[in-house]
């Protein structure tokens, strides 16, 4: 297990845009800073250091160099990580969303934003395996623990078993933050902490997991840090192939690069790699690897050349483009379109061909998102329910050439990105979405005329939402349709596609999201 965790990989440590490989590789090789600091703190801090009993009576008065507020006894990376946590944790908060706000008004830059981001998104993604290691060493269900204490106790267990942060300093700043956010548990948790120190991640494990023989799914859950139903779902949609789910498992645990779109007819995707310091991407025509830094200062997207978007979802939109079509060819839907990065580049497709695309998307402030990634191509953004074909005006039946429907779904496939993700969804969640799916499916054969083209897209590898979803909607629908075999529209030689019609890329395959993709032709 922690053979994946404790690899050398440079660029592999958090998932802040602002980190550089550089400030990943120093914390990678042991924050030795970080170390020297918690050295210190822990050579020379007893326990009488004044603390207060809550937060804010912890926090000191100005950093006397950056004017901001310090929690004495706290160094502001582990604090930012702490509080990042415990806003995912206690406010249903999105880690991606609320740890670049923090870091910045925390004024972290370089190796401290890079240290608050690996410990943010490495313990949410271990959350599951350190919350059985956390149970065992403390003798009592984590559940019943304070929220702060345990969301603490976590972020000290992970630097123990996850990172080269010495364990006698992963120990005492974690007493210290326990004594900012619940100063009544420091004896409790260095006691468990210590026990958690007692051995490695692969000896918990061995500890704590079924064996691979008698629970396989149980054990892969265990060892990588997903829940049970997650893990069943990528077996199954796997074949079965459990070596494969392990591959999976794997990467679903690591940073995933950060790939720009060079928008056809906009940008050149090599002179664009030159001009980020990037690569051109192994699949997609359009796909660039960025190697660090914050995409979002780029001048190529702040000027509309190019965007954010995983190749996966660059390579399915593109599908939708190059699947064959007699007749006319201008007039193209996407049906589900905020926040709109296909849009983006359909967008920019469309307009190579004269044509126009219609962005429908239900949530009015994701419509203006659409609105906004696609300014200055030829591109209608319809705040309207995509159910609503036949019956909105401007959604009519047997109007459309090409139609795409990026299915709202669980979101299984990009796991790497959303950390706190795996353990928010639940079995639950899908009758309704799969319903919804179908519906919007339905809504798009309706749309779409004779001969034209729909592409069914999820970022779930999920069966239910994909090949059911596909087959139930299509039979429910009353229209009549053909497979389209997927595999031709994804570029050539590409490996791993399996035997059709649709189309399933993974991240341990591909490197992408596990992006599905059936296309339909309504006869
Ligand atoms: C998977 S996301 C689409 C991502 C988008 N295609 C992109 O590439 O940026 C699904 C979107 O469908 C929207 N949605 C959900 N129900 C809808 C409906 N009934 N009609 C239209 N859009 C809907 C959601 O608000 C969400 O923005």
């Amino acid at each position: 297990m922690t053979g994946p965790e404790r690899d050398d990989r440079p660029t592999r440590v958090g998932d802040s845009d602002a980190r550089t490989p550089r400030a990943a590789r120093d914390d990678r090789r042991g924050a030795p800073r970080d170390s020297r600091r918690d050295d210190r703190s822990a050579g020379g801090r007893g326990g009488d250091r004044p603390f207060g009993g809550s937060r804010g009576a912890a926090r000191g008065g100005p950093d006397r160099r950056t004017g901001r507020a310090v929690r004495p006894g706290v160094d502001r990376p582990r604090w930012v990580a702490y509080e990042a946590i415990a806003a995912v944790n206690r406010d249903d908060a999105f880690a991606n969303l609320v740890l670049p706000a923090m870091i910045r008004d925390e004024g972290l830059f370089g190796r401290d934003a890079a240290f608050a981001t690996e410990l943010t998104y490495g313990t949410l993604r271990h959350l599951g395996t350190l919350d059985a290691i956390l149970t065992s060493a403390a003798g009592r269900d984590v559940e019943r623990i304070d929220p702060p204490v345990r969301d603490a106790l976590r972020l000290g267990a992970y630097q123990i078993l996850h990172t080269r942060v010495p364990p006698h300093a992963a120990v005492s700043s974690t007493v210290d933050l326990v004594r900012a956010v619940g100063p009544g548990a420091t004896g409790f948790a260095n006691a468990v902490l210590r026990e958690v120190a007692g051995q490695d991640a692969d000896a918990w494990v061995a500890k704590l997991a079924p064996s691979m023989e008698s629970d396989p799914i149980g054990h892969l859950a265990l060892t990588y840090s997903h829940p049970q139903w997650v893990v069943r779902a990528f077996a199954e949609a796997l074949g079965g192939d459990l070596g494969e789910t392990t591959r999976l498992l794997i990467e679903d645990n690591e940073r995933p690069p950060v790939h720009l779109c060079a928008r056809p007819g906009l940008a050149d995707p090599v002179e664009l790699a030159d001009e980020v310091g990037g690569a051109p991407g192994a699949f997609s025509p359009y796909a660039v690897y960025l190697s660090g830094g914050a995409p979002g200062d780029l001048a190529a997207v702040a000027e509309g050349r190019a965007h954010v978007q995983d190749e996966g979802s660059q390579l399915v939109a593109a599908a939708l483009a190059a699947a064959p079509l007699d007749g006319p060819d201008g007039r193209w839907l996407d049906l589900c379109a905020g926040p709109g990065g296909k849009s983006g580049l359909l967008g920019a497709l469309v307009a190579e061909r004269g044509g126009r695309l219609t962005a429908v998307e239900v949530a009015e402030h994701r419509a203006r998102l659409v609105a906004q990634a696609t300014r200055n191509l030829p591109v209608t953004v319809l705040h309207a329910d995509g159910r609503d074909v036949g019956r909105e005006p401007k959604l009519p039946e047997e109007h459309f050439d090409r139609v795409l429907v990026d299915a709202p779904c669980t979101g299984l496939g990009s796991l790497r990105r959303r950390p706190e993700s795996r353990w928010r969804r639940q079995p639950s969640d899908l009758p309704a979405l799969t319903r919804l799916q179908r519906e919007l499916l339905g809504s798009a054969l309706r749309a779409v005329r004779p001969g034209g083209v729909v592409a069914y897209v999820t970022c779930s590898p999920h069966v239910v939402e994909t090949h059911v979803t596909v087959t139930e909607a299509a039979r429910r629908s009353g229209v009549p349709v053909d497979f389209v075999d997927a595999r031709p529209l994804m570029p050539a030689g590409m490996p791993g596609l399996g035997d059709g019609p649709t189309v399933q890329l993974w991240p341990h395959r591909h490197g992408t999201d596990a992006m599905f993709l059936a296309v339909l032709r309504r006869t």
